[in-house]
């Protein structure tokens, strides 16, 4: 895909020097064991079973699997390595994190900081997306916990997703009840998926749905008892990959292409967008006032 050729590059060439990996305390380097392959870079965690080319991505960043710049540059380059591989063929992202499969953006990556930070840190958020949603393997969200606002974007950027039926857990572009705003390619996503006027009522709403309204709502594919959210999204990977991988990329590039080409186009300006944004002192305070929110609910 284009955008995965304009990608590529940048996050090859650090995953080549071994750049981020030195700065880890060592590279990434698959242990094999019988018929599986692993790989750690610290908050992820790879399994891919050789067999049927099938890779499993663990995200496993307690407390609640934030995604902060560590944690974004780790996905990138593992995202990377497996797209690279030629015998990977589906990856399954899901969580190692009991009841939660991500709370979304850190927060703390988006309060006090300088400007090159959020600068920085928004161009991570964008890699992420660019890679995930423009990958050319089959991809299953296997949610297993709630996913608020860009947990819920990383599993609407796979093609297929299922969730732990338990009305405890939640998803949802929830943006607006921070006092922020869902960037426009999270829109894009989220209206590939459920549509215009579903989009709309859900992102101004912020509205955040338990699993059993999120499937009536076609936020999720699927949902099956909380123990079956694996065995679940091997069965249906195994659907997707009896389909010739070539009619089946191309395609997924004529749905996905316009959105990321869009992005790909303005990505600085989204980027200046972003920090003039978030820098702003009324967005800080509501900002701060979510956080103060969250640890005061305990
Ligand atoms: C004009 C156009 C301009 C466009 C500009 C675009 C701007 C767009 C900017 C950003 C887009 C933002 C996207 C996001 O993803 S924002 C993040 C949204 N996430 C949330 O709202 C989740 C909040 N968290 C929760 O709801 C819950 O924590 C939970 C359901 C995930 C888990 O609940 P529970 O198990 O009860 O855990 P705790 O609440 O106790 O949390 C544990 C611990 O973790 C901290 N924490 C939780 N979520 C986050 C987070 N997203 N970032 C940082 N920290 C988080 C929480 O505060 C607790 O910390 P502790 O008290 O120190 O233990």
């Amino acid at each position: 895909m284009a955008a995965q050729a304009v990608l590529r590059s940048s996050a090859r060439a650090r995953l080549l020097s071994g750049a981020f990996c030195a700065q880890r305390g060592g590279p990434a380097l698959w242990q094999h064991h019988q018929n599986q392959r692993a790989f750690s870079n610290g908050k992820i965690l790879v399994e891919m079973d050789e067999a049927t080319g099938v890779a499993v991505m663990k995200m496993k960043s307690p407390p609640v699997n934030s995604l902060n710049l560590d944690f974004l540059t780790e996905f990138s380059i593992s995202l990377e390595k497996l797209e690279i591989d030629r015998s990977c063929r589906g990856l399954i992202l899901t969580s190692a994190v009991s009841k939660i499969f991500s709370a979304g953006l850190d927060i703390t990556e988006m309060s006090g900081k300088s400007n090159e930070h959020y600068a920085a840190f928004w161009r991570a958020v964008q890699e992420m997306w660019l890679k995930l949603y423009g990958s050319n393997m089959v991809t299953i969200a296997a949610i297993n916990g709630s996913s608020p606002a860009g947990g819920c974007l990383m599993a609407l950027c796979c093609d297929y997703r299922i969730m732990a039926d338990n009305p405890k857990f939640a998803i949802g572009l929830n943006e607006t009840q921070l006092g922020i705003v869902a960037p426009f390619w999270f829109k894009d996503t989220m209206i590939n998926t459920i549509g215009n006027r579903a989009t709309e009522l859900s992102l101004q709403l912020g509205q955040m749905y338990p699993a059993p309204e999120a499937l009536k709502f076609g936020l999720v594919d699927k949902l099956v008892p909380e123990d079956k959210v694996q065995s679940a999204a091997a069965a249906a990977m195994s659907q997707w990959l009896s389909v010739p991988d070539h009619a089946r990329q191309l395609t997924k590039s004529m749905m996905r292409k316009p959105a990321i080409d869009r992005l790909v186009k303005q990505r600085e300006a989204d980027i200046n967008n972003f920090v003039s944004f978030i820098s702003k002192d009324s967005i800080q305070k509501s900002l701060q006032i979510y956080m103060d929110r969250l640890k005061q609910k305990k």
